[in-house]
């Protein structure tokens, strides 16, 4: 492990790691995946994708991954088993098992949000560097590699344009992206969504941005939040990076694995 982790967070993780089924239900972006200029490129730390990989074998034991991506990109990008349940689009979409996969948008939500693009994408397209990442319900408009002062102009000009072209749509503030939807659905919803499903003792949350705190808020009793990074949370526990949330997988995952068969394998 790169840097000695909380006691109480040890004592926390270890507080929930005895308990008979629980859920671990994990933002990707920031939080397993340190951030990148092109969002398909960015991929969980190496320990971390091992400890989810180990999570997902344990008895009793749900690893889940939670994203503001699209489904499709979640997936391209966790590279997890396909036995890992992905909730995309801050909750709209779920995908419980390959062969269950809620759909998120409907064709009038289509065109609802082709109409949006149209209004927007000429104001993206006039500033280096700017881009449209699309998403069933939405899309985002990205602006890490903009110069900072065209980066908030640009924001505000697409807000506007935007509470002008359609009044009652969801806007989301993201790291270096704005981001617009027809549906209105939360990193929470779809945590509901998993809860239900999969009937957990209790829930592990973790994530960095604005987003996963509707996620946090909805924990109780035996869960765990852990927030990661510095700013301002509901979470109890905090790391400061995905290494260190690499760390509490893999105690995590030591702690959840099947105990080795004990007898006679070595003569
Ligand atoms: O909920 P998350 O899994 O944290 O996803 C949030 C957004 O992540 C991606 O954008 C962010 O990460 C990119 C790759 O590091 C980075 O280039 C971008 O600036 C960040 O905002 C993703 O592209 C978005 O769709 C997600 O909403």
């Amino acid at each position: 492990m790169s840097v000695a982790l909380d006691p109480a967070l040890i004592e926390a993780v270890t507080r929930f790691a005895a308990l008979p089924r629980v859920l671990v239900a994990l933002d990707f972006d920031g939080t397993l995946a340190p951030e990148v200029d092109v969002p398909d490129e960015a991929r969980a730390l190496p320990e971390a994708h091992e400890a989810i990989r180990d999570l997902a074998a344990a008895p009793n034991t749900v690893v889940a991954l939670v994203s503001g991506r699209s489904l499709d990109s979640l997936a391209r990008a966790g590279r997890v088993p396909s036995s890992v349940p992905l909730v995309g689009s801050h909750g709209l979409e779920v995908r419980l098992a390959v062969d269950d996969v809620r759909p998120a948008a409907t064709p009038a939500d289509r065109a609802r949000v082709d109409a949006l693009r149209a209004v927007i994408a000429p104001l993206v397209e006039m500033v280096d560097g700017a881009w449209i990442e699309r998403k069933p319900a939405g899309f985002a408009v990205h602006t890490r590699t903009v110069d900072p002062p065209s980066a908030r102009a640009l924001t505000e000009t697409v807000r506007e344009a935007a509470r002008r072209a359609d009044p009652d749509l969801t806007v989301r503030d993201g790291k270096n992206l704005i981001e617009f939807a027809v549906r209105d659905a939360t990193k929470g919803d779809g945590l509901a969504v998993l809860r239900e499903e999969f009937r957990p003792d209790a829930v592990l949350f973790a994530g960095d941005d604005v987003t996963d705190e509707d996620a946090l808020a909805m924990l109780t009793h035996d869960d765990l939040g852990i927030k990661v990074g510095a700013a301002p949370t509901v979470a109890s526990h905090r790391v400061s990076d995905p290494q260190g949330m690499s760390d509490v997988l893999r105690l995590l995952a030591s702690l959840r694995a099947e105990p080795a068969q004990g007898g006679s394998a070595h003569p």
